[in-house]
């Protein structure tokens, strides 16, 4: 038996743009792009740790929109769930306050011009299409 551990990513969506946040740690992620979002904890409902994660991570008041379908695996025992969301009426602007040390809103023809973390590309991929953007194939990496 396999334990895993959910990690939500958020799609936030913003006027057709996509956050993109930039890992300052750990080391060995640092400097690649992520979906912000992080670990449910135990016994924490998806939804409600990604609206935690928001807050805590950029400083928002963000709403889960719905999930996107798929699970992509991470480093053991983690694994990627993707929802989409938006900010709330009257939510701040998200600023990297944890983990991250820069943010980008890409619109659809950005958004394979950020360095992805690997495992996520796919998940980011399935995402677009979710959204109807239709899968996209990253460049060839930088
Ligand atoms: N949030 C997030 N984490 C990701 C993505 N892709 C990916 O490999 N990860 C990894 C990085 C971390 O090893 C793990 C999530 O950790 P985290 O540091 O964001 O979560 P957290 O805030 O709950 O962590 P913690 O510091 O409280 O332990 O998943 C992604 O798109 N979003």
């Amino acid at each position: 038996m396999t334990e895993r551990t959910v990690v939500v990513g958020a799609a936030l969506l913003d006027a057709g743009r996509l956050l993109a946040a930039r890992r300052s740690a750990p080391p060995e992620l640092a400097g690649r792009w992520e979906l912000p979002g992080g670990k449910v904890e135990p016994g924490e409902l998806p939804e409600a740790a990604l609206v935690r994660e928001l807050r805590e991570e950029l400083g928002v008041d963000a709403e889960p929109v719905e999930r996107v379908p798929g699970a992509w695996p991470l480093r053991a025992p983690y694994e990627l769930h993707v929802w989409t969301a938006r900010l709330r009426p009257g939510s701040a602007a998200p600023e990297p306050l944890e983990d991250h040390d820069a943010l980008r809103w890409l619109t659809p023809d950005e958004i394979w011009d950020v360095p992805w973390l690997d495992q996520d590309v796919p998940a980011v991929r399935e995402t677009l299409a979710h959204l109807g953007a239709g899968p996209r194939a990253p460049r060839t990496p930088r």
